[in-house]
């Protein structure tokens, strides 16, 4: 299998969802299914927080999770733990600032899609050195969904990267919702990635839809 290309990445950052046990009342199975039929396009396993799974259940979310993507052909990228990554096969891993070393990263994974997170012209540059396949920016908006979010940064990021000649794949991230999407889309980014305006969305489906709609809305722009 080879490294996916940069417009493939692009199309798949559309609607990035991301979620763990911790991010809704309900069953995480449920949320994603509905999610998925509401057209997600890529999916990341983000096991956090005090309560957080760990181990053999953390595992067998993850297995869970990562069967009913394969249903839909979405693929399954697992958060900061490259280990459980490895052990069942994802097809990428999401890595902070302050998770191991991307290039590390890369070296373990092969060909299995990389993003990096990357708040700031240095820290593209350096997970574009280390083999990144995207960057997560943000918070671009308040969050309540990462305790440890850094200050919201708004849009303005996205077009500070993009004047400076960051051209990789970038996803949006932080506060994101369908009524702020064309904003960060015309600020430069491929796509928004959000746990929230799903997850805890009445209609999970709905909710995934209109995002999509503002994304392509946003992009025939
Ligand atoms: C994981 C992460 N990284 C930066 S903000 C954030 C949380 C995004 O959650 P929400 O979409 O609910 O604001
Ligand atoms: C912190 C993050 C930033 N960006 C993405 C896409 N995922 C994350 N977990």
């Amino acid at each position: 299998m080879a490294r996916i290309t940069s417009e493939e990445m692009k199309e798949r950052l559309a609607v990035y969802f991301i979620m763990g046990s911790q991010n809704s009342e309900r069953p995480a199975e449920d949320v994603l299914k509905e999610a998925l039929d509401g057209g997600v396009t890529l999916f990341q396993f983000r096991e956090k927080g005090s309560a957080a799974l760990e181990g053999e259940e953390k595992e067998a979310l993850a297995r869970q999770l990562q069967r009913l993507c394969r249903t839909y052909g979405v693929p399954f990228i697992v958060n900061d733990d490259v280990e459980l990554a490895i052990a069942i096969d994802a097809d990428g891993v999401h890595v902070g600032q302050d998770d191991e070393d991307a290039r590390r990263v890369r070296e373990k994974i092969g060909d299995k899609i990389l993003g990096v997170s990357a708040h700031n012209v240095e820290e593209a540059r350096a997970a574009i050195e280390a083999g990144a396949d995207y960057i997560g920016v943000g918070p671009i908006y308040p969050t309540r969904s990462k305790d440890d979010a850094n200050e919201a940064q708004g849009p303005g990021i996205l077009r500070h990267l993009r004047e400076q000649g960051i051209t990789i794949p970038i996803v949006a991230i932080g506060g994101i919702t369908a009524d702020n999407t064309r904003a960060v889309i015309e600020a430069g980014a491929d796509g928004v990635s959000v746990i929230s305006a799903i997850a805890s969305a009445p209609e999970p489906k709905a909710a995934a839809a209109a995002l999509a709609t503002a994304v392509r809305e946003a992009n025939l722009r």
